[in-house]
């Protein structure tokens, strides 16, 4: 049996990946980590989750948890992610990073480890979603040049980052497939006199409200025509079910190394 940590085990994805790994025979839990602050140190993760108890304490230590037979599943925030690396590093454990909203610099401390660790950071652990960058490729090759872009993204009211990572991940298959760094053609900041559209940039709209778990829409607006992929999840359970497919896929590469959902779905 596969051991999972999770890291963040209290916010509203740790939940839903508690219940994802103890609902999943070939997985073992063996951590669940909340902050050093908490008072939840020390309560039980069943009664955590609503599942009566189940005798494995929530804890604020990693360190002593962590193994080289572990795998750290952590949707957390970008420095306590960056945190949670440098920890695996030292016991040499696999790690699958599902927070969004780092900055540059931030970004590259992650793949730093790339040649220290085995990774997997997606933006967006959905099938569905990782399939949509396939289909935004094709879109872009055969309608990118004659369209106006933009990524329009929703949810709930408590999200703290913007524009969304999936909208990232959506923006950077567009601009690959357009041959150019998506910092190069991203508009994320439009009000008043802003001018007319400029050709070729790839818009971002960000909307925010109520229980909306996540809402991505990528449109070609043509001549004549628009072409919209959109995607909408409806439970975070799609998302807590991707990551552990991603644990499960990353406990059998033999090979160091940042891979991402595509990898793990074998889309390339
Ligand atoms: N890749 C994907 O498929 C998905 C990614 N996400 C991303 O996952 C992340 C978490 O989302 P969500 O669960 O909704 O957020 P929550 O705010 O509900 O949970 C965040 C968790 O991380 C903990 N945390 C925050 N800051 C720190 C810190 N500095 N040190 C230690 N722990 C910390 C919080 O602890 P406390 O409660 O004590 O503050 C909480 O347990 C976000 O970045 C989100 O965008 C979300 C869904 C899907
Ligand atoms: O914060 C969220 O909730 C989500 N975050 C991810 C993102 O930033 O794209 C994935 C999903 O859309 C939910």
């Amino acid at each position: 049996m596969q051991k999972i940590i999770i890291t963040g085990a209290d916010g509203r994805m740790g939940r839903a990946l508690l219940s994802a790994v103890l609902d999943n025979p070939q997985l073992q839990l063996v951590g669940a980590v909340v902050k050093a602050d908490s008072s939840l140190i020390g309560a039980d993760v069943g009664e955590l989750i609503g599942r009566g108890r189940l005798d494995i304490a929530l804890s604020s230590d990693l360190s002593s948890l962590l193994a080289s037979d572990t795998i750290l599943i952590d949707f957390t925030a970008p420095q306590a992610t960056l945190d949670n690396l440098a920890a695996a590093l030292k016991h040499r454990s696999g790690v699958v990073i599902g927070t969004t909203g780092f900055n540059a610099e931030q970004l590259i401390e992650m793949n730093s480890y790339a040649d220290r660790l085995a990774v997997v950071y997606a933006g967006n652990y959905s099938v569905g979603v990782n399939l949509s960058l396939q289909l935004l490729r094709l879109a872009t090759r055969v309608m990118g040049a004659d369209s106006d872009i933009e990524i329009i993204e929703a949810h709930h009211r408590h999200k703290v980052d913007a524009p969304s990572g999936t909208a990232l991940m959506m923006g950077e298959a567009v601009a690959e497939a357009l041959g150019q760094p998506l910092q190069a053609l991203a508009v994320t900041d439009r009000a008043g006199q802003v001018g007319a559209r400029a050709p070729g940039t790839i818009g971002f709209a960000s909307l925010r409200g109520g229980d909306t778990v996540g809402e991505h829409t990528v449109l070609f607006a043509a001549e004549g025509e628009r072409l919209e992929i959109s995607h909408k999840a409806s439970s975070r359970q799609t998302f807590a079910r991707g990551a552990l497919k991603a644990a499960q896929w990353l406990a059998d590469q033999d090979k160091l190394g940042l891979y991402n959902m595509e990898d793990v779905l074998g889309f390339r």
